[in-house]
């Protein structure tokens, strides 16, 4: 699979992964090892602990990228703070972005999202934002210099996966940056549905910490995005309303 570059950065996959909500951290190595991501997101205020055999000592030492996220941000001011403290602690001016409109639905902030990346983007960050699947907003958000747009899928947590194929296709158009699909990833096959759909990668949390077997998950998502990303290339056959014969009518006998 030839690689995906965000920043100049290349990635080894085209899969990232979300770290939060394992049930135990034994899994972690594993679920890693599985998914073989790309980059590994992981949150500031949930990793203050570096001690050995903590989240941030297995991610390191499993060698994949981390990219810091500002989860739970409620605000442009809140999300910018956490990402300096992200830099400052994890020695990486990348960072996905969050800013969410409120708990209950955890959307993002359209208006504040625009504001906190502008931010960033002065400050020297590079920023890979949860946004919507608003092609118009991912505009924006080129405009103010983000690397890579991350819409999503359903909202997060949901495993509802692609709600609006036509809306991801929008923003894949609208945009010259990469198109990650970020939340609402269910199960394998909405993976590969993305990337199916033109986006260049995808984030996926849920659908591994919660699944029954969540190295087994993980593994599968890494082999969908990959089908995903070659059927992409292949080029699917467009869709008909009427029968076709697959074979040749010729040589019937009559
Ligand atoms: C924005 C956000 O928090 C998502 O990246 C989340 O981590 C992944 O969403 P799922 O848990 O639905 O995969």
């Amino acid at each position: 699979m030839s690689a995906l570059t965000i920043a100049g950065r290349a990635l080894s996959s085209r899969l990232f992964l979300g770290t939060g909500g394992l049930p135990s951290l034994v899994l972690l190595e594993p679920v890693v090892a599985a998914a073989e991501p790309g980059l590994v997101t992981v949150s500031v205020r949930r990793t203050s602990s570096t001690r050995d055999g903590g989240l941030l000592d297995v991610l390191r030492r499993s060698g994949v990228p981390l990219l810091p996220n500002t989860a739970g941000c409620l605000s442009p001011r809140e999300a910018v703070m956490t990402a300096e403290l992200a830099r400052e602690a994890l020695g990486t001016d990348w960072v996905k972005l969050e800013v969410i409109g409120d708990e209950a639905s955890l959307l993002p902030d359209a208006i504040g999202l625009v504001d906190a990346a502008d931010q960033l983007v002065r400050r020297g960050f590079t920023v890979l934002p949860y946004t919507t699947d608003d092609p118009v907003l991912a505009r924006r958000l080129v405009d103010v210099g983000c690397a890579a747009v991350m819409p999503l899928g359903s909202p997060i947590g949901s495993g509802l996966g692609v709600l609006n194929p036509h809306a991801i296709e929008a923003v894949r158009a609208a945009v010259d940056v990469p198109v990650v699909l970020d939340a609402g990833v269910g199960t394998a096959s909405d993976a590969a549905l993305a990337l199916e759909l033109g986006c260049d990668a995808v984030l996926a949390a849920t659908a591994v910490t919660r699944a029954d077997d969540p190295v087994t998950m993980a593994g599968a998502l890494r082999l969908a995005v990959e089908a995903g990303y070659a059927a992409r290339r292949a080029g699917r056959i467009p869709r008909r309303t009427t029968a076709r014969a697959s074979s040749p009518m010729t040589g019937r006998i009559a």
